[in-house]
């Protein structure tokens, strides 16, 4: 049988620079510094996504090349040139410098593949059991050397008469979730109206820069950039820019799919939790906290093991409008706190176990609406930090990527809305990944990348 790599073919590697008669051949330089925000993840796993197309039913073979990939390499290079920095790199400016910048000038670009794929497009854009390297030849790399790593990288890549995917690889020190979302929704926005071009991106979509209004006056950014140093401090490469090796790894027996939680499943789910409730105290029951909280109980009952054992829930939330004073709703950047509690496997193993989840997860976020995020983050975000980084066969991690907030299944490059989109890189973070449902009927989608024998158990207890 061929494997998934035999099945994609490269057919060219370009470099695509920020459309631009502004700076025909600029030695302009630019840099933006590393935030805390930015050092938390400093040698986190890229984040990769992709976007699953079918192609209109009535077009023809070419329609794709004549047509198609065209109109994406062109607004690709409009939108970059609204996101410079997206198209440099992650250095540091010298040997001892104390922090890494993101170096851009407009002479940078993004390197973009173009493959076609004999592989099976409805069953990759599908919902049922595939393994999860099948995914992979689809995602784009970004070029690392020790001293400098890309920020973005993208893939195109064409399933002959059947649709098209755009796999994007995103260097997690640089971009949080929604910055990569306003970067992805602006190219699909200036592909639709390219003829109109030049055009203003809509205010949501305009990226805001200026690290200015991120304040830090206990010097959080050095402090979790030496805790990530730390871990590597007996390697001679230890300023290496690489991402850790520690956090890449991807077991070759890993399965993924995709669960659905209807609006209905949601609402018996709510029901379920406010029927174990103290109704005195407010609890807050979304759509993100009984998907997590659900889906924490079906991945610790399929791991199994002890009740003692010890499992750590942990998620981000987006500090745009909770920092005091806030910073722009359209900050480009990373932005984002973690949360996270260590509880016994027991609790969430039992009939009370979504409630319980639910309770935790519902302290945590309104512990958000009393301001004061950042008090005690040192502590607090080490703790989860420590948690991601040295998991232990012993300890379960359960964490999130994405967000039923994205608006994933809005992004229309002008050829209808995707057929599914996939955040690859839970395979390697072991994060469940969340989006909004495709039929925008309020339900959420739930993507796993899991150990056959595990993925079996949660399909078995994914029932309502
Ligand atoms: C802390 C939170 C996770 C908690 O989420 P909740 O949904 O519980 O709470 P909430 O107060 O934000 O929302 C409560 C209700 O209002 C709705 N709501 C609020 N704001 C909304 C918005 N902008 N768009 C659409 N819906 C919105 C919610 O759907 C929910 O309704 P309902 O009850 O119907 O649900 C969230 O506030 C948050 O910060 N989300 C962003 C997380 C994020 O950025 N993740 C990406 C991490 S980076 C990453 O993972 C990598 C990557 O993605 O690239």
């Amino acid at each position: 049988m061929a494997s998934s790599d035999d099945l994609v073919r490269i057919v060219e590697v370009i470099e695509v620079a920020p459309s631009s008669n502004q700076f025909p051949t600029s030695a302009a330089e630019f840099t933006l510094p590393l935030t805390f925000f930015d050092t938390y993840w400093f040698k986190f796993s890229p984040v990769e996504r992709l976007f699953f197309y079918p192609l209109p039913a009535d077009s023809n073979p070419t329609f794709f090349n004549s047509e198609v990939l065209p109109k994406l390499k062109k607004s690709l290079s409009l939108t970059l040139l609204h996101f410079l920095p997206l198209a440099g790199n992650l250095i540091w400016p010298s040997p001892d410098a104390a922090k890494a910048v993101i170096r851009y000038t407009p002479n940078d670009a993004v390197s973009l593949t173009v493959a076609e794929s004999d592989g099976d497009f409805n069953g990759l854009s599908g919902n049922e059991i595939i393994n999860a390297i099948e995914l992979h030849p689809l995602v784009p790399q970004l070029k690392a050397s020790h001293d400098a790593v890309a920020i973005t990288a993208i893939q195109i890549t064409l399933f002959p008469n059947k649709g098209f995917c755009i796999g994007l690889t995103i260097h997690h020190t640089v971009l949080d979730g929604k910055s990569v979302m306003m970067f992805i929704k602006s190219w699909a926005y200036i592909c639709t109206n390219q003829e109109n071009y030049p055009l203003q991106l809509p205010s949501d979509l305009a990226p805001f820069f200026d690290r200015g209004v991120i304040k830090d006056p206990s010097g959080l950014d050095l402090f979790f950039l030496n805790q990530w140093l730390a871990l590597t401090a007996s390697d001679p490469k230890t300023r290496s820019l690489k991402v850790s090796q520690n956090l890449g790894r991807v077991s070759p027996n890993l399965v993924r799919t995709t669960f659905l939680l209807s609006h209905d499943n949601i609402n018996k789910l709510r029901e379920l939790v406010l029927s174990k409730w103290d109704k005195k105290k407010p609890i807050h029951l979304s759509t993100f906290v009984l998907a997590f909280a659900y889906t924490a109980t079906c991945l610790v009952k399929a791991r199994g093991g002890e009740s003692e054992r010890a499992v750590f829930m942990a998620f981000a939330s987006d500090y745009r409008t909770r920092l005091d004073p806030s910073v722009p709703e359209n900050y480009f950047g990373n932005c984002l706190g973690p949360h996270g509690q260590c509880v016994k496997a027991g609790d969430l193993m039992d009939e009370n176990g979504v409630a319980f989840g639910a309770h935790m997860l519902s302290d945590e976020i309104k512990g958000l609406e009393k301001g004061g995020v950042l008090d005690g983050a040192k502590n607090k975000w080490s703790a989860v930090l420590d948690a991601i980084v040295k998991e232990s066969g012993s300890m379960q991690m359960i964490t999130v990527a994405g967000s039923p907030r994205f608006h994933v299944y809005g992004l229309n490059f002008g050829w209808g809305k995707p057929k599914k989109v996939e955040i690859v890189s839970v395979d390697r973070t072991g994060a469940i990944s969340l989006a909004e449902s495709r039929d925008g009927s309020g339900g959420v989608e739930i993507g796993l990348a899991l150990e056959k024998h595990e993925m079996e158990i949660v399909a078995s207890l994914f029932k309502f």
